[in-house]
């Protein structure tokens, strides 16, 4: 599932890594909840994710909380151009807290690291906040694409291993990759 506030990229991330395409243009916010199935290909086995893109404007909040609870997974993100998205964070994690699983698989990401001009969130800031919050982190553009399947094939590994496997040791183990193939691949972007 998908969550944040109104506007920080939600959808395109969504629509990045389901068709490889980005709504570039006029801002059509969701209304209420919308989701996309993707089938991916993790070590050798397919691993079917349904993804709930949620309404990130407050008048659909009572909508999507009641789509927590079977939530397996949260993708929480901000606009590393707009600070009140990220401001907003601990907000979602309050939400997160009182709404989904105590064992939800959770992960932070700055989206729109494409608007280098207008970014107002360092990398720093985030890291610094995930750190705090004991989440893996990535930044990422679904205007170029940069890190969106690598978040989506993260969490779908974590959850494939979570259903085949002992739970020990899980997050540091998501950690551990998001870190490594986050750093790989921001080191290499144009
Ligand atoms: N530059 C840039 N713009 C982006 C990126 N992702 C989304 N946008 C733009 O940000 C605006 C909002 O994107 P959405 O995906 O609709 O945002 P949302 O989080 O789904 O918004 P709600 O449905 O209201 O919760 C659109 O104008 C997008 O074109 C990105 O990675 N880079």
């Amino acid at each position: 599932m998908l969550v944040g506030d109104s506007g920080v990229g939600k959808t395109c991330l969504l629509v990045r890594f389901k068709d490889g395409a980005f709504l570039a243009g006029t801002f059509i916010s969701t209304v209420g909840i919308d989701f996309r199935n993707k089938v991916l290909d993790v070590d050798g086995m397919k691993v079917k994710l349904q993804i709930w893109d949620t309404a990130g404007q407050e008048r659909f909040r009572s909508v999507t909380h009641a789509y927590y609870r079977d939530a397996h997974a949260l993708l929480l993100l901000y606009d590393v151009t707009n600070k009140a998205s990220f401001d907003n964070i601990q907000a979602w994690l309050t939400e997160i807290q009182e709404y989904a699983q105590r064992d939800v698989v959770l992960m932070l990401l700055g989206n729109k690291v494409d608007s280098a001009q207008e970014r107002v969130v360092k990398r720093e800031d985030g890291e610094k906040l995930a750190k705090e919050c004991g989440l893996p982190f990535m930044e990422t553009s679904a205007k170029l694409g940069l890190n969106v399947d690598l978040a989506f094939t993260a969490i779908a590994k974590e959850l494939k291993q979570r259903s085949t496997k002992s739970t020990s040791d899980l997050h540091f183990q998501l950690h551990d990759y998001v870190q490594r193939e986050g750093r790989r691949a921001s080191c290499c972007r144009p």
